[in-house]
């Protein structure tokens, strides 16, 4: 069960790394999760660092054994981005979207990020460390992020940061449980109905060029298909940047 046994650690580099060292050393199970206090090396997507300042956030960092092949980890990475705007959209309402390929967003606003990392053994997948920072008690962003928001904002309340992270090992179980039964279509297309700017006109940046496109499909593969000029891009992460535009 995701969130079994449940950590709580004061301090660590990363709760990936830590909880990727914990896998290394044989102690864990499928499900353990790992939650920091205080995270001062966190990393994001593609390099990137991810700051959280002590005790406001969800840092959390899940361990799971995937029931499906690596060929397919794009249907694991749309599961807990689904478990994630489940569990946003509960405190947070129904603008609560997925951002491809698996940011958390609220309306046109970054809420959290996750990180998946795989533990191979052989060409096997063993496990997925599930990383996930979402934004729950910061008052305010520093200036130079690109456009953060945190539950707080949303609701105007402070939140139990700890015990979110528990309710979100539930939900993220729930989906999880449902993997190997639902259909790669279903999926994708529930997928699909949470996904920001789908269907839509929206700004975009490729290789300095800023232009306007719209959302089409999302692959099984993962890949974008983005409308640009009436011809289909099909692009992977990285290769295309959403422009903010309000
Ligand atoms: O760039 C992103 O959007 C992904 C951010 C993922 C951050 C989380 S915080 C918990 C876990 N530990 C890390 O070092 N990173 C992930």
């Amino acid at each position: 069960m995701i969130g079994s046994p449940f950590h709580v650690l004061a301090v660590v580099d990363s709760t990936n790394n830590y909880a990727m060292a914990e896998v290394n050393s044989g102690n864990v199970t499928n499900g353990s999760a790992y939650f920091a206090m205080e995270q001062f090396a966190g990393k994001g997507q593609r390099g990137k660092q991810w700051h959280s300042p002590p005790g406001e956030n969800i840092v959390l960092t899940v361990v799971v054994q995937p029931p499906i092949k690596l060929s397919q980890q794009f249907l694991l990475s749309a599961t807990i981005a689904l478990g994630a705007a489940d569990f946003f959209a509960k405190y947070a309402g129904d603008e609560t979207k997925i951002k491809w390929p698996n940011d958390l967003y609220w309306r046109d606003r970054k809420a959290g990020g996750i990180l998946i990392e795989n533990v191979l053994r052989g060409s096997q997948w063993q496990y997925a460390i599930v990383g996930m920072g979402i934004n729950i008690n910061v008052p305010q962003f520093p200036g130079g992020l690109v456009n953060p928001v945190s539950l707080r904002q949303i609701t105007g309340k402070e939140w139990d940061s700890l015990a979110l992270a528990q309710d979100l090992c539930s939900f993220l179980d729930r989906r999880f449980n449902d993997l190997p039964l639902v259909s790669e279509k279903a999926l994708l297309d529930e997928y699909k109905s949470k996904l920001f700017r789908y269907q839509e006109t929206g700004l975009y940046k490729m290789d300095g060029e800023f232009f306007s496109g719209i959302i089409r499909d999302v692959l099984p593969s993962g890949l974008l298909q983005l409308e640009r000029d009436g011809k289909i891009l099909s692009l992977g992460v990285g290769e295309v940047e959403f422009v903010k535009t309000s």
